[in-house]
């Protein structure tokens, strides 16, 4: 923790405290909103929303309560609620002052889970009117999360609304913590090469989140005799009178020891959920080798990492802070748990629920990192290890990992009413929500695994985005990389990025300094262009550092099945290559780039962005064939449309003529096409508009193609949509009329794009057999 004494700190503190009151003031107060998912712009849905049509779906409740969920966002709507008495480590600081953390909370369940929220601020402190208050809201959520409420009332709220309410309450303050809590501790115990059933833990703090973390300690297998708790009256002793209640009780030590100092020495784990500085240096010293300590009181943890470290070099530390490694934070679990346990209908949350969350948040850490995770914290070292025992708040994958294991807890422990039947389906449904990607490249990704021919070349097989890539295709067994670049180089980042891919066993190298192959790779290609001005000296140059003409060789020599490439580079700089050694495939006349957009409502098909500057009415049909073709691979029916300035003949300039000429040759090239121009993006995207202007449109719906008439418009449109709709929701490109699976990607391509890429190449492969 940076010493608060510091000017410079005080700087830093005064600074992030109006960027906090400026996000929360503007462009308007507070952090959340309630958006509507039906249309209301007529009097005719104002009829169905409202009276009259409401009366239905109420009548339907009224015969079954259960079509509350088809009816009502009941199903996917959690309260968030407090009385702020136990705000954060603000203390009491009373239900209103305590709402920016409940409309946090609330914002962290939509962004995690998609998890609607609302925050109800209760003003309320006798337990017993509390829990008859927060029980007589059941029929407008799934899911009560408490928040915030003060030991010992908290542990009887919970206790008492769980045998009145049928839907899960959590009390994320205890149970997500000792979730989160549970799974840094195996896992630190694992780095420490410690034993949980002989680890002796001291706690400092026996409120809320405390109790609750060495409850689920003991389940996990920590002996309770092993725990020793201390709070703001020192030990927790057999016959201690002072600040007891029943749950600190469980406890209590049979003990002459009265002080954290006492009973700190050689203690292998320090778990803090108390208040800043309560740990000190010389208690930190007199612990058992390889410590643990957990320091995770907010906003100032009980002892400052560069204060353990002045003491011990030895010692494996977790905070609750941002700034510093091993962030525990319940944030890595309330939104999941409830994710999975209001998908089964779960009645309540059990221990084999809790449990299970624990292991999935484990294993995740000890997986490596991924794409989104090492970009949010870049330059972090993200292997599994001291400085990495849980995973990054923004880790994607937490959803996938704990939903689906929380709902089959739920089953297994018999509180599921809606149990799910299908798990790969709910599994795909998840990652669906997690990458926009995922249903779009579903019927690529089934083409891909189900074919025989795997291997893959990627022209620059040091990058990191590619080796992560590498790693996420061998484990989804989509295909074997052959990497392009230098062996050590490429062994040494995999292990500085914690990937698990080996050298021979996962994939193959191309050594660029020195293959067995050069000889025959430059005199082949030297065959091919010594009439295009390749002399011999160039060709050799060329083979030692041209990475996509090595990889164009590799694949022309049939050493691999694909070849990605364009991490780097403009596409005319690698497509070039790709042209000399690959060349167009039989028939094609032009290449050109595809890029498909996965907006929220719909998917866009962009064509071309990349290659033709100003493509002839000829080549804008072949490159609309291309492109239908593909489309029709990813499971869709291709709806085409010229696109233009002018509307159905409304202008006369070259570039709308074009598009007509356009139109007619695909009638006779493509009957088969549904497709129609020229017209205006509006008119493209609005099936019903168009119908309104042209009753005979050969285009019916939406289309989902949208052809071009230059790589402007194209490469402008489709960078617009991307960056508007927030990044992260491109396929592409992919490379059209190639005689071979090749594609260029982009330099902005993420590590979803490259696999999505690779699974399409290997389609591509497969289909070409
Ligand atoms: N990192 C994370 O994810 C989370 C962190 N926390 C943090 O943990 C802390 C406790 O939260 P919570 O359990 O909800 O709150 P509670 O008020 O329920 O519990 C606080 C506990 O700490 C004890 N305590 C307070 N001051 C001292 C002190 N100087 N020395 C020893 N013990 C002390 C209290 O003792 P007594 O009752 O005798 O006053 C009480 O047992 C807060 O700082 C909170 O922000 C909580 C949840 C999650
Ligand atoms: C993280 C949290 O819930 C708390 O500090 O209260
Ligand atoms: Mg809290």
């Amino acid at each position: 923790m940076p010493n608060d004494q510091t000017p410079d700190t005080a700087d830093k503190r005064a600074l992030l405290r109006k960027a906090a009151l400026e996000y929360h003031e503007f462009p308007q107060p507070g952090k959340i909103t309630v958006g509507a998912t039906k249309q209301m712009i007529n009097q005719h849905d104002l009829a169905l929303a409202y009276s009259p049509g409401v009366a239905a779906p109420c009548e339907e409740i009224v015969k079954d309560p259960n079509a509350a969920f088809k009816y009502t966002a009941r199903g996917n709507l959690v309260g968030v609620v407090t009385n702020g008495t136990a705000v954060l480590g603000l203390g009491d600081i009373g239900p209103l002052a305590g709402k920016p953390v409940m409309e946090g909370k609330g914002v962290l369940f939509k962004k995690f889970s998609g998890i609607d929220v609302f925050d109800i601020e209760i003003n309320e402190k006798d337990p017993e009117k509390l829990v008859e208050i927060i029980a007589s809201l059941e029929p407008t959520f799934g899911g009560i999360n408490l928040e915030d409420i003060k030991a010992p009332d908290c542990f009887y709220v919970e206790r008492k609304l769980r045998e009145r309410m049928k839907i899960p309450v959590f009390h994320d303050d205890q149970h997500g913590t000792a979730i989160v809590v549970g799974a840094a501790i195996i896992n630190g115990l694992k780095v420490a090469g410690k034993d949980i059933k002989t680890a002796r833990l001291v706690a400092s703090g026996a409120g809320a989140a405390a109790l609750a973390c060495l409850g689920l300690l003991v389940k996990l297998g920590l002996p309770r005799e092993n725990i020793w708790v201390t709070d703001i009256a020192g030990v927790v002793y057999e016959g201690r009178a002072e600040l007891m209640d029943e749950d600190k009780a469980f406890f209590a030590q049979k003990t002459e020891l009265r002080s954290l100092s006492q009973v700190i020495e050689g203690a292998d784990i320090f778990l803090g959920l108390s208040a800043g500085g309560v740990l000190k240096k010389d208690m930190v010293a007199r612990m058992a080798p390889r410590p643990l300590i957990f320091a995770l009181a907010n906003p100032n943890p009980e002892i400052a990492p560069e204060d353990v470290k002045a003491v011990r070099d030895d010692a494996i530390i977790a905070t609750g802070r941002t700034d510093y490694p091993n962030q525990v934070n319940n944030v890595l679990c309330f939104p999941y748990i409830f994710r999975g346990a209001l998908d089964c209908g779960a009645t309540t949350i059990t221990t084999q629920m809790e449990i299970a969350a624990v292991h999935a948040i484990a294993e995740l850490a000890q997986a490596e990192q991924s794409e989104v995770v090492a970009k949010a914290y870049a330059g972090e070292a993200l292997a599994f290890g001291p400085e990495y025992l849980i995973p990054k708040p923004f880790d994607p994958r937490l959803m996938m990992k704990i939903a689906p294991a929380v709902a089959q807890a739920a089953l297994d422990s018999g509180v599921a009413l809606r149990p799910i039947a299908d798990m790969d389906a709910y599994r795909d449904h998840l990652q669906t929500f997690v990458y926009a990607s995922g249903t779009t490249m579903k019927p690529i990704f089934t083409a891909a695994k189900m074919g025989t021919k795997k291997r893959v070349a990627y022209s620059e097989g040091e990058e990191e985005r590619v080796l992560r890539a590498a790693q996420i295709v061998v484990d989804e067994h989509i295909a074997r990389p052959t990497l392009i670049g230098r062996p050590t180089v490429i062994a040494e980042r995999l292990e500085k990025f914690g990937l698990r891919l080996k050298e021979g066993q996962d994939y193959d190298v191309v050594n660029v300094e020195d293959d067995h192959r050069y000889r025959d790779f430059w005199q082949t290609y030297h065959r091919m262009t010594e009439r295009k001005g390749v002399t011999v000296p160039i060709a050799k140059i060329e083979l030692r550092r041209r990475l996509t003409l090595i990889g164009s060789m590799l694949l022309h020599k049939g050493e691999v099945d694909g070849l990605i490439c364009g991490t780097w580079g403009h596409t005319a700089h690698h497509l070039q290559y790709i042209d000399q050694v690959i060349g167009r495939r039989a028939g094609v006349h032009t290449y050109a780039c595809m890029n498909a957009l996965l907006l929220p409502n719909r998917q866009l098909f962009v064509v071309d962005t990349h290659v033709n500057y100003d493509p002839t009415a000829e080549q804008l049909a072949e490159i609309t064939i291309m492109g239908a073709e593909e489309i029709l691979r990813f499971g869709l029916k291709p709806k085409a449309a010229l696109l233009s300035h002018s509307n159905f003949g409304n202008s006369n300039q070259p570039s709308a003529v074009k598009m007509r000429q356009t139109l007619e040759l695909l009638r006779v090239q493509a009957p088969w096409l549904e497709v129609d121009g020229e017209m205006h993006g509006d008119i493209a995207l609005d099936g019903k508009a168009r119908m309104a202007l042209m009753p005979h449109s050969t285009l019916a719906g939406d289309a989902n193609l949208l052809v071009m008439p230059n790589i402007d418009a194209a490469n402008i449109a489709y960078n617009l949509l991307k960056t508007a709709a927030g990044g992260n929701i491109a396929i592409g490109p992919v490379l059209l009329g190639a005689g071979q699976p090749v594609h260029i990607l982009t330099p902005s391509a993420t590590v979803r794009r490259i696999v999505n890429i690779t699974a399409l190449t290997v389609a591509d492969a497969n289909a070409a057999r």
